[in-house]
């Protein structure tokens, strides 16, 4: 039997395939896992560059791509016929020798550029002061050499990035800018597989190097697995090294704080880790987030994570605020007043369960029996904005054990007025940071960190900068379009959306923000019949949309006017940095931000 491992862009390339041709695509692969009559053949590629490659006829005129040793199959593409042969022809596989992931190599491209970079060779070779085993050392593959060698400056080796598999680019990348070898092993090491796939690195291996590389080749054994990977979303299947690490880690002796910029995967990361713990975990898991409104789509994307239903179970999935009502709901026996004579506010409410929580389960320092606590393991996503009490309340629900709690979040998206270390609250966390952003363009990413400027304090101590947060790939710039008048402005979003409807956007993957329900209600009126959601800035929090509009980020509108204090009027300003930074940073693909008279003074940047 064909052991088939799929790579992670064959899904979705799958999936923007028309329906007759994906389904016969779908029936073949079946067959070929299967190795029944009428499952297609790997068919050699003349002039390949790897003789490993071959394809497998799919559906008519349509073939997959695959990189073979044995019975091993790593399917790397479905392409029309010329196409898939191309891609075929054109790419090479192999192992990195220090970390032992497997790497494809666009060979043909880089022989086209080889005379290119020789003729432009004029100056010394960017790594002549370096000898080949020291490059061999940070993984760089000894057949490449020859053209790292011709390399004279950064730009060569950004301009090579597509070409290069990413654990070749980004060490590189990282001596090109000046770093050293430690640096660039550093750089490398992050793309190291988790402990359980290491052992020695064999560069003929090819299960073993696809068994290694979790983002990249996943292996299907039966049709149940096969159709779980082809209809669920890439973010369930393949992860990262460092997102692997992270939310597989066996055990955790101290709670964990994962610190990340916009679009890193900090919500992923949290989706997985709970349902790690639903698996190997000893209890209840609780995945906490900051609204009932986000908690709702975490509980959604849980149930495509977990697809048992015994332990998708055991993971509740709630925020701060529902937990504490719950918790003071079930001792009173009624749901508590918000409103009204003998309400309570949220904070009292909180502290309230607190207690309430304290009686149930012995004392504070959990030297109590571990199963009277509510839950055995708390994760909790937005962790910036969650207050000194309902931290307080976590602690108290999940005994002080391993594995306890698990936080994610990242203090520039703060928008509430939580300034709170968790050292300071007696959670000890050990820090981890994802700095690749999975959602953003560098130009998107850029514009919005210069946008947010300033430390932001809170979560962790010495959160001054933007830790490394970086982008994976290119895109438009952010557009910034000024109005004579709210008028104007509004005819202008109106124009704006139309234009992205009839690009093909669908509705649900637009979003229009303002600052104020003033505005949202104006963009409303401005969108009458087009089907597309406006909402405030807040609102956005967590979400993600294709496309973006921002409108009345203007002066007077945003910031809001800060109080006077000094104190609070700083707060005041670093909060409203964070709210226009967080609907910043929600698109993937384009960001639109408008204003009627002056700018916001955010926007000088
Ligand atoms: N392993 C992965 N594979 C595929 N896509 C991923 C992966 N990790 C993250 N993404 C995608 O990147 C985007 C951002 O991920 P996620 O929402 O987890 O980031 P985040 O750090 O929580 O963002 P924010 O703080 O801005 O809310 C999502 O579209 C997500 O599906």
């Amino acid at each position: 039997m064909p052991r088939l491992a799929i790579g992670p862009e064959f899904p979705r390339e799958l999936s923007a395939l028309a329906q007759p041709v994906r389904r016969d695509a779908v029936v073949a692969l079946r067959r070929f896992l299967l190795n029944v009559a009428g499952a297609p053949h790997p068919e050699g590629v003349r002039g390949g560059r790897d003789p490993r490659v071959a394809t497998l006829r799919l559906a008519p005129g349509h073939r997959g791509v695959v990189v073979r040793q044995r019975d091993v199959y790593w399917l790397r593409t479905v392409l029309p016929d010329p196409d898939a042969w191309s891609y075929a022809r054109r790419h090479r596989y192999g192992v990195n020798p220090v970390i032992g992931v497997v790497e494809e190599w666009d060979a043909e491209a880089l022989e086209r550029v080889e005379p290119a970079l020789r003729r432009s060779v004029r100056s010394a070779g960017l790594f002549d002061a370096i000898c080949d085993g020291d490059l061999m050392g940070i993984g760089l593959d000894v057949h490449a050499l020859p053209l790292f060698r011709l390399i004279t400056n950064e730009a060569d080796v950004a301009a090579l990035e597509p070409l290069l598999p990413p654990t070749q680019h980004a060490p590189l990348a990282v001596l090109a800018g000046g770093g050293t070898l430690a640096d660039a092993w550093r750089e490398l090491d992050a793309w190291r597989p988790s402990d359980e796939e290491s052992g020695p690195i064999d560069p003929e291996d090819l299960h073993a190097a696809l068994r290694r590389s979790q983002d990249r080749a996943v292996f299907v054994a039966d049709k149940v697995e096969l159709d779980r990977v082809l209809d669920t979303p890439a973010w369930c299947t393949f992860l990262p090294p460092r997102q692997h690490r992270l939310a597989r880690a066996r055990r955790y002796e101290r709670p964990v704080l994962v610190v990340g910029g916009a679009g890193t995967g900090k919500t992923v990361v949290a989706l997985h880790r709970a349902a790690h713990l639903a698996a190997h975990g000893s209890g209840p898991v609780l995945l906490v987030t900051f609204t009932q409104g986000l908690a709702e789509e975490l509980a959604a994307r849980l149930d495509l994570l977990i697809q048992d239903e015994v332990l998708r179970k055991r993971v509740e999935v709630d925020n701060p605020e529902r937990l504490a009502l719950r918790i003071v709901a079930d001792a009173e026996g009624r749901r508590p007043a918000l409103v009204g004579p003998g309400a309570r506010t949220l904070t009292e409410l909180t502290e309230e369960a607190l207690r309430l929580l304290s009686l149930a389960t012995g004392d504070l320092l959990d030297d109590v029996d571990p199963a009277r606590k509510p839950y055995r393991h708390i994760v909790v996503d937005e962790a910036q904005d969650v207050s000194p009490a309902q931290w307080r309340l976590l602690r108290a629900a999940a005994p002080r054990a391993h594995d306890d709690l698990f936080a994610v979040g990242d203090p520039h998206q703060r928008v509430t007025d939580t300034r709170v270390t968790l050292g300071s609250l007696g959670i000890p966390a050990v820090r981890h940071a994802l700095t690749l952003s999975y959602r953003l363009s560098q130009e998107l990413l850029s514009f919005a960190v210069r946008l947010r400027g300033g430390p932001a304090g809170g979560l962790a101590d010495g959160m001054t900068d933007m830790y490394g947060f970086r982008a994976a790939r290119n895109g438009d710039r952010p557009v910034v379009r000024a109005y004579d008048t709210p008028e104007s402005e509004l005819a202008g979003l109106r124009g704006t959306i139309e234009s992205w409807l009839a690009d093909g956007v669908p509705a649900d993957e637009i979003a229009v923000a303002a600052r104020n329900t003033r505005l949202v209600r104006a963009a409303r009126r401005a969108l009458t019949g087009l089907d597309v959601r406006a909402w405030t800035f807040q609102h956005l929090k967590g979400l993600e949309f294709e496309r973006v509009a921002l409108i009345g980020v203007a002066e007077g509108v945003v910031p809001e006017p800060p109080p006077e204090e000094p104190d609070a009027r700083a707060r005041a300003l670093q909060r409203e940095r964070s709210i226009l930074f967080v609907a910043c940073t929600r698109a993937r693909a384009m960001l639109y931000i408008s204003h009627s008279g002056r700018g916001s003074p955010f926007l000088s940047l």
